[in-house]
């Protein structure tokens, strides 16, 4: 049972997939995380991240490894715990800039396919491009949406109101388009994929749905 939960930022991927997960008794994974991992340690080593050419020479370098327990995610760069540092501006910054690169994506998807074939019952792996490109047969594909409005002030919340939601949604506008504009597996919506859109949903709700897909989809096979 494999589960793909793509879509731009703040719809909801990561709270969705851990519980989907969890009721369903599968592994989960956060791609972005790697991406995010992938960007700190590119700026902590002083990597000029809108230079392709020094972040593919330098992708090779930090050993990215996560954790599959949707109860405990963990993500961590050469052995040290960096779920912290991968969520500063700085990171979320850079991030569309360091996963447009092909040889950061190679490497990743690589690791990502890995992870999927290996995990015992089955996996929820979100992301922008697991759909299309990273998992094409996966048993069941989701596309979350939102609206601009709805994921800025949901990101802006997570933060205290410390960035405002004004320049929040400007953010994910910019992250989106670079995202869905990059040249390798750009971020988009498998034609077979459901597409969610969670603005007007609670979370229980959105859970709710995707559960019964995948249980639909278990009915049938069986
Ligand atoms: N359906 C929902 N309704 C309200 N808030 C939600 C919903 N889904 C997620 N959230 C909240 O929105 C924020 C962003 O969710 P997250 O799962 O991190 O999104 P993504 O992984 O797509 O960026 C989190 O604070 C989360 O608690
Ligand atoms: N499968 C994926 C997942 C993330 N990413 C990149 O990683 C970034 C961070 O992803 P994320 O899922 O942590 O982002 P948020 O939804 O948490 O804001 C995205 O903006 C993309 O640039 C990607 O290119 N491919």
């Amino acid at each position: 049972m494999i589960v793909a939960i793509d879509g731009p930022s703040g719809t909801g991927k990561s709270s969705t997939s851990k519980a989907v997960a969890a009721r369903l008794g599968l592994s989960y994974l956060d791609t972005g995380a790697q991406y995010r991992a992938m960007t700190w340690w590119m700026l902590a080593n002083g990597v000029d991240v809108q230079d392709p050419a020094a972040v593919a020479d330098a992708s090779g370098k930090p050993v990215v490894t996560s954790g599959t327990d949707p109860l405990h995610p963990q993500i961590s760069v050469d052995g040290t715990d960096v779920s912290g540092p991968i969520r500063s501006q700085e990171v979320t910054a850079a991030v569309s800039a360091v996963s447009a690169v092909p040889e950061v994506r190679a490497r990743m998807v690589d690791f990502q396919r890995r992870t999927a074939a290996a995990a015992p019952a089955g996996i929820v792996v979100e992301g922008r491009d697991i759909g299309t490109t990273v998992l094409p047969a996966a048993t069941v594909k989701i596309f979350l949406t939102a609206s601009a409005e709805v994921r800025a002030a949901r990101r802006s919340g997570e933060l205290n109101g410390a960035v405002s939601v004004a320049a929040t949604r400007e953010a994910l506008i910019r992250r989106d388009a670079a995202d869905s504009g990059r040249t390798t597996s750009p971020l988009a919506k498998a034609d077979d994929a459901v597409e969610v859109d969670t603005s007007e949903l609670t979370l229980d709700e959105v859970v709710d749905r995707i559960v019964a897909l995948v249980e639909q989809r278990r009915a049938a096979v069986r």
